[in-house]
């Protein structure tokens, strides 16, 4: 059985094994239907690759991660971007979610300096005042936009969320 537990074996895993039987991950935000938000520490995409190679994917948060939609805790909605033109893509990302009172930010890093992935890009930080409507929609949108490599919406791919709570554990199944 071939497990994905950490961002190095993950990667190690996906490598070495196209498909995965098990990752275990954390998460930012589990709305009702178990959609995630992932990447405030800014390795959406790896996490994405390799949970999308995954027989199963085991999420584990404590309770106050849930959130009644994706971008309710008013943490931002991550998007990695290509480096070039960055103003340019944050403001199309932030144009597409105006609806929503999406303000687009690019992440810095602890010296004010961009913050720059594990794949030499930029995160763009959305932070919505309101919910994004259809996730599935809002996906497909930002993905479609040039510049962007990807999104730390992980829609409809954890299979179980384990949440920690003060009374107790409880075990959310697909
Ligand atoms: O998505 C992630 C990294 O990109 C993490 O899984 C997420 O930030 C959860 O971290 P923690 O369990 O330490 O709160």
């Amino acid at each position: 059985m071939s497990i994905a537990w950490s961002k190095k074996s993950a990667s190690m895993e996906a490598l070495y094994h196209p498909i995965v039987d098990l990752a275990i991950d954390g998460a930012d935000e589990v709305d009702p239907h178990l959609n995630l938000v992932k990447g405030r520490c800014g390795s959406l995409l790896r996490e994405k690759m390799v949970e999308g190679a995954c027989k199963k994917f085991v999420c584990i948060v404590d309770e106050s991660k849930l959130v009644k939609h994706l971008g309710g805790s008013g943490l931002a909605l991550p998007v990695e971007i290509v480096p070039f033109c960055w103003k340019f893509t944050a403001n199309k990302l932030q144009n597409l979610f105006q609806r929503s009172g999406c303000v687009a930010k690019l992440r810095n890093d602890c010296e004010w300096k961009p913050f720059v992935t594990d794949n030499g890009n930029y995160i763009v930080d959305l932070y919505l005042k309101k919910e994004l409507g259809d996730l599935q929609i809002a996906s497909d949108v930002i993905l479609r936009l040039a510049g962007v490599i990807e999104h730390g919406m992980f829609l409809d791919m954890a299979t179980t969320v384990i949440v920690a709570g003060e009374l107790g554990i409880t075990i959310k199944n697909k």
